[in-house]
């Protein structure tokens, strides 16, 4: 039986990330946060029939009188827009939803940041329970309180910070998550590694076989490093004034691939979030490489894992350059005096530089590997 593991976000409003199996079934889990009498249950269409009725059951056996709604939305990335967020709204109005009731996310990173968003907003905020199914958002989304929707010119253009109340993360969830989407999630995994702390990627390498597997305690186990890294950053930085921006590892590029391809991701034929960010990473650790921050050895090293984990290292093909560069000018790191990137000094040191030049980042996006 694997353990149940804990870890607390400090900060303003802080809370508790539980990591444990069957946890979907736990009302006492699920409604602990639960401060009112309703709560809406925003899930997509993959997950819904999985695992709603079951979260649905388990919270209104341990709140008698509890009043629950659903809004289950298609899924995909090309979903997480202002006109779904729209429909959110609409279901909470239907719940009769006062400013005590609760937005609980069951789903993966699109549906985190969509309801987290529509929670961010009812009445000025109210409050959200991220209970996330995918690896992705069990290490990344469902903490630290950023919530958005995209717009077709750039990723999370419209979002708010709002911390969620608890975040439940049942894995055995992922037992039904398709291979590709696993993989994708130990995308984030790795950009812990790459900006914080080397001694993970050599766990992360040591470990890979069974985290493929989805061996239960290797699986917690990266859930909850993961989730102790991002709660150490967002508990100090949750405006991202400063460090937390560093979270943003590999997403300058990653964002534009994902724009350019109109959010194809899981949907289609694009990449999805962690893929992007695979091959954002890559890109990032090359073009630090090439302004001689790092050795160029160690973007050598983050792709080798990476291509472990089955991830892309390269861009896709048909994608322009000019264009990419031009989608990285929305990007949120932008500002009025121009493109900022999360580089790194190597395995493990992540920051902020300003003042690269186009065509250092050109070079990088035109030179085929
Ligand atoms: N707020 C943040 O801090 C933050 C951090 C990282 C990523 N994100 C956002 O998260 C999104 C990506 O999240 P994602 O990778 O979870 O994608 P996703 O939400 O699209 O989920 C991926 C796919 O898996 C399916 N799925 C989810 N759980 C399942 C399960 N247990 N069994 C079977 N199928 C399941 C979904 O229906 C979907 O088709 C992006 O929009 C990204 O911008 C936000
Ligand atoms: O939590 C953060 O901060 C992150 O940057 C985590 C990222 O993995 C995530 O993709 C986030 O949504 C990107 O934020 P954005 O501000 O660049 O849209
Ligand atoms: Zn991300």
């Amino acid at each position: 039986m694997t353990a149940t593991r804990t870890v607390h976000v400090e900060g303003t409003t802080p809370y508790t990330v539980t990591i444990a199996p069957d946890l979907i079934d736990d009302g006492a889990a699920l409604t602990a946060a639960l401060r009112g009498r309703h709560a809406l249950l925003v899930s997509d269409a993959n997950v819904a029939p999985l695992y709603a009725d079951r979260v649905e059951t388990a919270m209104r056996a341990a709140r008698p009188g509890l009043q629950t709604a659903r809004f289950v939305m298609p899924a995909g990335e090309h979903e997480k827009t202002l006109a779904r967020f729209g429909e959110c709204l609409d279901a909470l109005a239907a719940l009769g939803a006062t400013r005590d009731a609760a937005v609980v996310a069951l789903g993966g990173g699109v549906i985190g940041d969509l309801a987290g968003f529509a929670g961010a907003c009812w009445m000025r905020g109210i409050d959200v329970i991220q209970v996330p199914t995918t690896l992705l958002a069990m290490v990344d989304s469902s903490v630290g309180g950023k919530t958005a929707v995209d717009l077709p010119t750039g990723k999370n253009l419209v979002g708010a910070f709002h911390p969620p109340r608890a975040v439940v993360a049942d894995t055995t969830t992922l037992r039904s998550l398709p291979e590709r989407e696993l993989r994708a999630g130990l995308a984030e995994v790795v950009k812990y590694g790459a900006i914080f702390d080397a001694g993970f990627l050599d766990w992360l390498d040591a470990h890979a076989d069974a985290l493929l597997a989805r061996d239960d305690d290797a699986i917690a186990e990266a859930v909850a490093r993961s989730c102790r890294y991002k709660a150490d950053v967002v508990a100090r930085d949750l405006y991202e004034h400063g460090d937390r921006a560093l979270l943003n590892f590999g997403h300058t590029f990653g964002h534009a691939i994902e724009t350019e391809q109109g959010y194809a991701g899981t949907s289609g034929d694009g990449l999805n979030h962690g893929e992007a960010v695979a091959v954002g990473m890559v890109l990032a650790a090359r073009l630090s490489a090439d302004l001689g921050l790092a050795p160029a050895a160690d973007a050598g090293r983050l792709q080798a894992l990476l291509q472990r984990f089955g991830l892309p290292v390269a861009l896709p093909a048909g994608l322009s350059p000019d264009d990419l560069l031009a989608r990285m000018r929305l990007d949120k790191k932008a500002d009025a005096k121009g493109l900022r990137f999360i580089l790194w000094d190597g395995a493990g040191a992540a920051r902020m530089i300003r003042d690269v030049s186009d065509e250092a980042v050109l070079k990088v996006l035109e030179t085929p590997r």
